[in-house]
């Protein structure tokens, strides 16, 4: 292993080893607490553009397996730990994070005092950060961090170019994919559904031409505003068809309806954030990684009724139209990783398509 550093904006510097692959990054330095389930963060899209830090101590123990990813590729662009361990244990592991990360040309940094940099980024927000060899000049990696714009339009890459179809014998679902995490496809193909997944930019004609019995959105990487193309196709089909929304679909919904969403100084990333729905009053665990949010505010002047929120900020994690058949969650239902509280969603969701169907009926027969 060679020595590397990671380098912040305000200039904080991070020497460790490098591992993985040896090139220069730069990136959106954010942070997740999950204790476990590095092989789905790594693989989860909506990190695209970011380098992420573990702060659990220890990371790769388990190795890179098969079955754990939530993408074919990832869209990471930098992966920071405390300790990295190179000799995995474990009977599914295929390889070690190391071989994968190099095979995707993708550097990782360990070694480093991660509480610090999380407490770092805490208290001064989300941060650019480069990752480089350490004879690098901190000037001049400090002055290419100035000249780095703020990401954006990452939905552009992450989402699929054509559609296309999972076949099912159940409810027949259009999944706009936004860069999906494959835990979404899971628990639809696990019900029956017939998915049909659809690029971001889809227009509302199309998908209504499918005739689908719900559209659900799906999380991605990014400012829910650099995707007004779908925040349109949301409003044309609103009335017609089931919508459900997950973390960055959850927003769109929002913006579709008029409400605002807003950058968070630091974001939710890890797999134990209580959330409270505040029409039973229950509380659970779920998983989250966002760095925006719905306004809380901007409901009022909405259809749109808050029905979950964050226990820790109090920010919103679930809305519901009041009029048309529409909900969505901040958070992640699918899990992976993380805790499975919330996994009755999915089934709610084809209860209201259901209902929906009933009620259809019951209109033509009138
Ligand atoms: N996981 C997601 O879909 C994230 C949504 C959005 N990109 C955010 O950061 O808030």
């Amino acid at each position: 292993m060679s020595k590397r550093k990671l380098v912040l904006e305000d200039g904080t510097i991070f020497i460790g080893e490098g591992f993985g692959s040896k090139r220069e990054i730069s990136g959106e330095v954010v942070f997740n607490t999950s204790m476990t389930g590095y092989q789905e963060i790594i693989s989860d899209p909506s990190y695209c553009g970011q380098i992420v830090t573990l702060t659990y101590p220890l990371i790769g123990n388990y190795g890179i397996n098969r079955d754990d990813f939530e993408t074919v590729a990832p869209f990471i662009n930098g992966l920071v730990v405390k300790e990295y361990s190179e000799f995995p244990s474990n009977f599914r592991c295929d390889e070690t994070i190391s071989s994968y990360l190099e095979a995707h040309d993708i550097p990782g940094l360990t070694g480093i005092d991660t509480r610090k940099l999380t407490k770092r980024i805490r208290e001064a927000g989300t941060m650019k950060g480069y990752l480089a060899n350490i004879d690098v000049e901190d000037k001049v990696i400090l002055d290419k961090l100035q000249a780095t714009p703020e990401l954006h339009n990452q939905v552009r890459h992450t989402s699929t170019i054509k559609p296309y179809i999972v076949p099912g014998r159940g409810y027949r679902i259009v999944l706009v994919d936004f860069g999906m995490k494959h835990g979404i496809l899971r628990e639809l193909t696990k019900r029956n559904c017939h998915v049909t997944v659809v690029p971001y930019n889809y227009s509302a004609e199309g998908i209504l031409r499918l005739k689908p019995d719900g559209i659900m959105l799906t999380n991605g990487p990014g400012d829910p505003t650099d995707v007004p193309e779908a925040i349109d196709m949301i409003k044309q089909v609103l009335p017609y068809i089931p919508i459900f929304g997950i973390c960055l679909g959850h927003q769109l919904l929002a913006l579709a309806c008029g409400a605002k969403t807003e950058k968070m100084k630091f974001g939710h990333r890890g797999g134990n954030h209580p959330v409270q729905d505040i029409v039973t009053g229950k509380a659970f665990l779920t998983s989250q990684n966002h760095g925006y949010a719905v306004t809380r505010s901007s409901l009022d002047e909405t259809n749109l009724a808050l029905t979950q929120v964050a226990l820790n900020d109090q920010s919103v994690e679930g809305i519901r139209h009041k009029i048309y058949p529409a909900f969505s969650v901040q958070y992640h239902p699918e899990s992976s990783p993380g805790p499975e509280d919330s996994n009755y969603l999915f089934d709610d969701f084809l209860e209201l398509i259901k209902q929906n169907l009933v009620k259809q009926e019951s209109e033509v027969y009138a």
